[in-house]
């Protein structure tokens, strides 16, 4: 397999960079899907279920786009996936995102979806999941993208509503492949939900959390220490403690960066001062991702044009996140090979 030493980075100057983002074919490996609900859909959604949403105009709804931390994105968040009602509803969300994908050259996924948040509207879980499933096989057939789907526990709900969930889903086990842990981080640390991911990891299903976004370090600590996960979603304050820093270097813990994300959420004040070049320095396994694509003003590609224009990062880091995206998904490693060898192939002839 090629190494980034493999390639003259200094010959692709900084004005075609751009280009060369949008062209390499990458992985998506944080994006959750009630994220990609872009307003004109929650419109036509609510239209077609006859929900009501408190907003006069698809405008006025992007306007209110104006975050100041998690929490403030959080609520306007679970508010506009209360249109999703029908397996069709989830199928159509999560085709305009695949189509999206496909067209940043997004050639794998891994998808997060809630089902919390629409069992609690008496929504049953397999219409959630079938309708996300067939948006995957026809993503495969149709655009050559794999997508695969992980079912996120709310934090800040309980343990136990955690487990009923788990039990609600086990009966479509083989149309996701693993768990994560997301919504409110502050006061929900990961040991809260020790004992359900203990038992996912019995299953043998795939682990990830969120920590480390708004969260400390310790949150990343026991995400890996006690939950097992694999990936660490966000894990941007890792970088307050040395020591955890050199134990996901070590380790080659993906760390699933959403520059955008931490610019609307408050959690950098500018992009210029994001840390994805100090995590890549570190020799951490980065990656860029899009997290709420349709809150947060961008695709994934988005991410890497505007995050690399303030930042200053090169040829030689884009070749690293995107390897570093094959590197942390959950396929198979001739699949990676594959992969890595399409984008050594771009890197080579652009
Ligand atoms: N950025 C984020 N952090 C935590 N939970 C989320 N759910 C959707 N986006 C999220
Ligand atoms: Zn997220």
């Amino acid at each position: 397999m090629a190494t980034s030493t493999t390639h003259d980075f200094g010959r692709i100057d900084a004005q075609r960079l751009p280009e060369l983002l949008r062209r390499m074919p990458k992985a998506e490996l944080h994006m959750h899907i009630e994220g990609s609900l872009e307003p004109e859909l929650i419109f036509a959604l609510a239209r077609r279920n006859g929900v009501s949403v408190p907003y006069a105009d698809v405008e006025a709804l992007r306007k209110a786009y104006a975050f100041s931390n998690l929490q403030s994105f959080l609520d306007i968040y679970y508010a506009g996936a209360s249109v999703l009602l029908t397996e069709q509803d989830f199928y159509d969300m999560a085709w305009a995102y695949l189509q999206r994908a496909a067209a940043d050259n997004v050639v794998h996924t891994e998808m997060f979806f809630d089902p919390q948040t629409h069992t609690a509207r008496g929504v049953a879980v397999e219409t959630v999941i079938n309708g996300l499933h067939r948006a995957c096989v026809d993503a495969q057939a149709q655009l050559g993208v794999s997508a695969l789907l992980i079912l996120c526990f709310l934090r800040h709900l309980s343990e136990r509503e955690a487990f009923e969930t788990l039990e609600q889903a086990l009966p479509f086990r083989d149309k996701f492949i693993g768990v994560g842990l997301d919504s409110s981080e502050l006061g929900h640390p990961p040991e809260k939900f020790a004992q359900v991911f203990a038992r996912c990891r019995e299953l043998g299903l795939r682990l990830v959390a969120h920590a480390g976004e708004e969260g400390p370090p310790a949150y990343v600590w026991s995400a890996l220490d006690v939950l097992k996960v694999e990936r660490i979603d966000h894990g941007v304050q890792s970088v307050k403690d040395p020591a955890l820093m050199q134990r996901l270097a070590q380790d080659r813990i993906p760390l699933t960066v959403c520059p955008l994300s931490n610019l609307k959420l408050c959690v950098f004040p500018d992009l210029a001062q994001h840390n994805l070049g100090a995590l890549l320095d570190a020799g951490l396994v980065a990656t860029v991702n899009s997290d709420d694509p349709a809150y947060f003003g961008g695709y994934v590609n988005q991410n890497f044009t505007e995050t690399f224009a303030a930042t200053g990062l090169g040829a030689r880091q884009a070749w690293q996140l995107a390897a570093n995206s094959f590197e942390g998904s959950f396929i198979d490693a001739s699949a990676k090979r594959a992969y890595m060898d399409r984008l050594d192939q771009v890197f080579a002839t652009f």
